[in-house]
């Protein structure tokens, strides 16, 4: 399915709720994406195609949203998954990182010896807003000695800008807006 295919399956399976969890944000839910199989099934396969299956090694996806993404990818490429848990979640030493989203505050963890270093990684996740989830998430890996080859989002919100804090990595959205 070519990119512009993919941006309209993406546009046909979000739902824009005004005011949530917030006054002032149009929170983007893309639950009706992971509902439709087929869809989903797309999405999936054009993350893969983007990147290329030879350019990572495991797939990172951030609590919870992420999860769903990189446990398709993880299976589907017999890649696997690291998990990005929010805080207090993971029973074993951990790396934490602190960091703002659009709509609050939080801190991501992963297991300290999760991450080989020199092993490449793919971070994937539903949304890119401000990119302070996702800029944790590459400090997080690359204090574990790992390498974020690059970003996949279903939706980026370029008027936050979140694209900037990644760079010069590959950030890759299905569907901007
Ligand atoms: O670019 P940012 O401004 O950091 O925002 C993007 C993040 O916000 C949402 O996660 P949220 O923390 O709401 O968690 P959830 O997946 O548990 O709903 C979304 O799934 C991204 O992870
Ligand atoms: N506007 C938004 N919609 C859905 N998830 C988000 N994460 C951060 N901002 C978001």
């Amino acid at each position: 399915m070519d990119e512009k295919a993919l941006a309209d399956l993406v546009v046909g399976h979000v739902v824009d709720v005004p005011d949530f969890p917030h006054a002032g944000i149009l929170f983007k839910d893309i639950t009706p994406l992971f509902g439709d199989g087929a869809a989903f099934r797309q999405v999936v396969d054009g993350i893969v195609d983007h990147h290329g299956r030879s350019s990572f090694d495991v797939v990172a996806g951030v609590e919870a949203r992420g999860f769903l993404l990189a446990g398709a990818i993880g299976y589907a490429t017999g890649a696997g998954v690291l998990p990005v848990r929010k805080a207090g979640k993971l029973p074993r030493e951990v790396l934490a990182a602190s960091y703002a989203l659009e709509y609050g505050e939080a801190t991501l963890e992963v297991h300290r010896d999760a991450i080989e270093p020199g092993q490449r990684i793919l971070v994937v996740d539903d949304v890119l807003a401000t990119g302070g989830t996702a800029e944790a998430t590459l400090s997080l890996i690359e204090q574990a000695g790992g390498i974020v080859t690059g970003f996949s989002v279903l939706i980026e919100l370029a008027f936050l800008s979140g694209r900037a804090r990644l760079a010069p990595r590959d950030v890759h959205a299905l569907l901007t807006v």
